[in-house]
C-alpha cells in the first residue's frame, strides 16, 4: 500500500491552498466548461480529496477534516479567481469598468432579469467611455470604427464567431442552427443555402402569403374602428395586435418556411394534419403557433438572463433540462417539418432552400440541421418584426405631422380606391416611408431608436486567431465582445442633433449639413457576412403593414394614455419587448 506522508496541520492546510491555486491555473489555461461533467467533478470534488487525506491524521474527527479541506479549497479557489480578475495581470485589466462586474457576470443576471439591460449599458458607457469591461472576460464597445474589425466585412476572412449565447438555441446532441454554427467555414456554407431563400425572386414568390396576412390583419382591425363599434369610442392595444400579427406570422412563416399547413389545421383534419400536430391542435381558439410562442417566450426570458453565464446554459443542456416551452416548440416544429417533407409543395418556400431540396449547392442537409434551421426561421422573425411595427406606430402617433406626410406619400403612389399598397418595389423606393421605415442605404428612424436586438449583438475572436485588434489594442481570444446597436444608434457622435428624438428627416438627405447621420453606425440587422439573413423579408412585411394601416385608418392615442409610459414599459429579454399601445382607430373610407 502506498505510503501517505504525514504533514503537520499547517503544512496540510497550505497544501490545500496550493491545490486550489493549481486548479485555478488549470481552469485558466484550458477553460474547462462546467458542462464537461467528468473534468468538473475531478477538479472540484476529486482534487480536494488529496488534502483531506493529509488532514485526517491531524484532526480528531473525519467530518471536520472533510469540511475543513473542502471549505478551505473552495474559499482559496474563489479568492484566487477574484484577485486574478481584478489584478493588473488580467489581459483586460486596462479596460475600465465597475469592480463588481470584473469579478463576476453573475451580478449582471439581476440587471438582465429586470428587463432594463440597455439602461445599464447606457449608464456604464456614460461613466466609463466607449470601451467598458462588463464582465471578467467581456467588453462592450460603442465605436463605429470597431464594427468592421469585430464583425468582419462581407468578403474576406471572418475575425470572430457569434458568441456563446446561441448555444441556447440548439438541442443537445444535434447539429446547431445557422446562428449557432461557430465554425466559420461551416457557417459560410450553410449561409449560402439561406441566401438563396431571400433573393428578390424568392421573396416575390413568397409575397402573396404576406399580402394575405396583411389583409387579414387590417380586416380584423376594421371591425374594431370607431364609429363602426356601435358609436362607442373603443381603444385597442395596437402593440398587442402587432404581436398577434407576428404570432400569426407563424402562419406567414408556416406559409413561407413550410408552405402553409396551419391553414389546413384551421379548416379541419385534412390529410391527417391533426394527428401529426398532436397536442397543439387543442388550442384552436387562437393560432396554434401563438401558444407555442407564448410557451417559448417564457423560456426566452430565461435565456435573456442566462446568456450572461453561458456555462449555466451549457450545464442545463448537458443535464438535458430543456425548458418545457422550448421542448414543446421544438416538437411542434419537428412535426411540421416531417409534414412538409412528406407532403412536398408547389411553392419554393424557405424549407426548399434551407434543406437544399433542389440541390442548388453541393451540400447534404441532415434532418437535425434542417429541423434546427426551420426552428430558427420560425423563431427569429416574430417578435423582432412585431417590436419594430409597434415602435413605428408609437412614433407615428407621437408625431402626427410625420404620419400625415407619410400618408400623403402612400396615397400619391397607391390611391385607396385603386389598390392596396402591395407593390414591394414601389414601397422600397418611397423616400418618406423609408425614412420612417428603411431608407437605402440601410437607414431607419424607428429601428434606430428601438432596435429589437438592443444590446445582445455579440462576437468572440476565433480560436487560434490570436485575438482581434479593437481601438488599437489586441483583445485576446475568448473575450466576448458586445456591440450594442441601441447605444450606437443614440450616440451623439453618429446621430445628431437630438439622437433620442424621432426625426425621419435626418435620413432624407444624407449630405445635409443640418444632421449628422452616420450610416455605418446603424446596425439593427448587424453587418458583415453573418448579419440578419431575413432583413429583406422583415422590411417587406413592415412596409406593407405600415403603408396599409396608414392608408386605411386615422389613429390617435386612447384617452388617458401617457406616451412617457412607452419608454418605461420597454423590456429587453434578448429581444426588446414593448408594453401597451392603446389607440383609437377610425376608418377613413
Ligand atoms: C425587424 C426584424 C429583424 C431584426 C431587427 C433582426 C435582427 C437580427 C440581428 C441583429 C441578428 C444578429 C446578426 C449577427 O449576429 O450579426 C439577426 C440574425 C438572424 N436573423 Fe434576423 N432580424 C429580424 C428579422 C428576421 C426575419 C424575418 C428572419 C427570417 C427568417 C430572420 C432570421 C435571422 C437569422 C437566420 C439570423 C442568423 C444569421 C446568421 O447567423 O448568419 N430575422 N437578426
Amino acid at each position: 500500500m502506498a505510503h501517505i506522508p504525514t504533514l503537520s496541520l499547517k503544512e496540510s492546510l497550505l497544501f490545500d491552498v496550493f491545490c486550489a491555486l493549481v486548479v485555478h491555473k488549470i481552469y485558466n489555461k484550458y477553460e474547462v466548461e462546467p458542462a464537461n461533467l467528468i473534468a468538473t467533478f475531478l477538479l472540484l470534488a476529486g482534487v480536494p480529496a488529496l488534502p483531506y487525506y493529509l488532514l485526517v491524521p491531524c484532526m480528531e474527527s473525519t467530518v471536520v477534516a472533510v469540511l475543513l479541506a473542502y471549505a478551505l479549497f473552495y474559499v482559496s479557489l474563489a479568492v484566487s479567481v477574484i484577485l486574478y480578475r481584478i489584478s493588473p495581470m488580467h489581459p483586460l485589466a486596462m479596460y475600465p469598468g465597475p469592480l463588481y462586474l470584473k469579478i463576476s457576470k453573475l451580478f449582471w443576471m439581476y440587471h438582465a432579469s429586470t428587463g432594463k439591460q440597455y439602461v445599464l449599458f447606457t449608464r456604464l458607457h456614460d461613466k466609463y467611455g466607449f470601451v467598458v469591461r462588463i464582465g471578467p472576460n467581456e467588453l462592450s464597445i460603442v465605436d463605429v470604427e470597431s464594427i468592421p474589425p469585430i464583425i468582419g466585412l462581407r468578403k474576406g476572412p471572418l475575425p470572430t464567431h457569434s458568441a456563446l449565447v446561441w448555444i441556447a438555441h440548439g438541442i443537445p446532441g444535434t447539429i446547431p442552427s445557422l446562428p449557432a454554427a461557430r465554425d466559420v467555414d461551416v457557417h459560410d456554407q450553410r449561409r449560402k443555402l439561406w441566401n438563396h431563400g431571400f433573393t428578390t425572386s424568392a421573396l416575390k414568390e413568397l409575397q402573396p402569403a404576406v399580402e394575405n396576412r396583411v389583409l387579414e390583419l387590417v380586416d380584423e382591425l376594421g371591425k374594431r374602428t370607431f364609429p363602426k363599434s356601435g358609436g362607442r369610442e373603443i381603444s385597442l392595444d395596437l402593440a398587442l395586435w402587432m404581436s398577434n400579427f407576428a404570432m400569426d406570422r407563424y402562419d406567414v412563416m408556416g406559409d413561407m418556411v413550410l408552405s402553409g399547413g396551419f391553414s389546413l389545421v384551421r379548416k379541419g383534419d385534412e390529410g391527417g394534419t391533426r394527428a401529426l400536430l398532436g397536442d397543439f391542435v387543442e388550442c384552436d381558439s387562437f393560432p396554434l403557433h401563438g401558444e407555442a410562442y407564448r410557451l417559448t417566450y417564457k423560456d426566452l426570458r430565461v435565456v435573456g438572463v442566462l446568456q450572461h453565464t453561458p456555462w449555466i446554459i451549457g450545464l442545463i443542456h448537458k443535464l438535458a433540462a430543456v425548458p418545457e416551452g422550448m421542448r414543446k416548440f421544438q416538437e411542434f416544429a419537428f412535426q411540421r417539418y416531417k409534414m412538409r417533407r412528406s407532403q412536398g409543395t408547389a411553392t419554393r418556400d424557405l424549407f426548399h432552400y434551407i434543406t437544399n431540396e433542389e440541390g442548388l449547392e453541393k451540400i447534404e442537409v441532415p434532418t437535425d440541421q434542417g429541423m434546427n434551421d426551420v426552428l430558427t426561421a420560425i423563431g427569429a422573425g416574430a417578435d423582432t418584426t412585431s417590436t419594430v411595427l409597434a415602435a413605428v406606430f408609437f412614433y407615428l402617433l407621437s408625431n402626427p405631422s410625420v404620419c400625415m406626410r407619410l400618408r400623403k406619400e402612400v396615397e400619391s403612389e397607391f390611391p385607396v380606391e385603386e389598390r392596396e399598397p402591395f407593390d414591394a418595389v414601389k414601397l422600397a423606393r418611397m423616400p418618406y416611408l423609408n425614412a420612417v421605415m428603411q431608407y437605402p442605404p440601410l437607414s431607419n428612424e424607428a429601428l434606430r431608436l428601438q432596435p429589437p436586438v438592443a444590446t445582445s449583438l455579440q462576437r468572440c475572436p476565433l480560436e487560434g486567431s490570436g485575438g482581434v485588434i479593437v481601438a488599437g489594442r489586441l483583445v485576446p481570444e475568448s473575450t466576448i465582445l458586445y456591440l450594442p446597436p441601441y447605444l450606437h444608434h443614440r450616440d451623439e457622435r453618429y446621430f445628431s442633433p437630438s439622437p433620442d428624438s424621432f426625426i425621419p428627416e435626418r435620413w432624407l438627405d444624407l449630405d445635409n449639413k443640418k444632421f449628422t447621420t452616420n450610416v455605418a453606425a446603424f446596425i439593427p440587422f448587424s453587418a458583415g457576412r453573418a448579419n440578419c439573413v431575413g432583413k429583406s423579408l422583415a422590411l417587406m412585411e413592415i412596409r406593407m403593414v405600415v403603408a396599409t394601416i396608414v392608408q386605411r385608418f386615422d389613429m390617435e392615442f386612447a384617452e388617458g394614455y401617457d406616451p412617457h409610459k412607452w419608454e418605461e414599459d420597454l423590456q429587453e429579454f434578448f429581444v426588446m419587448k414593448v408594453g401597451k399601445l392603446p389607440v383609437v382607430l377610425r376608418a377613413r373610407h
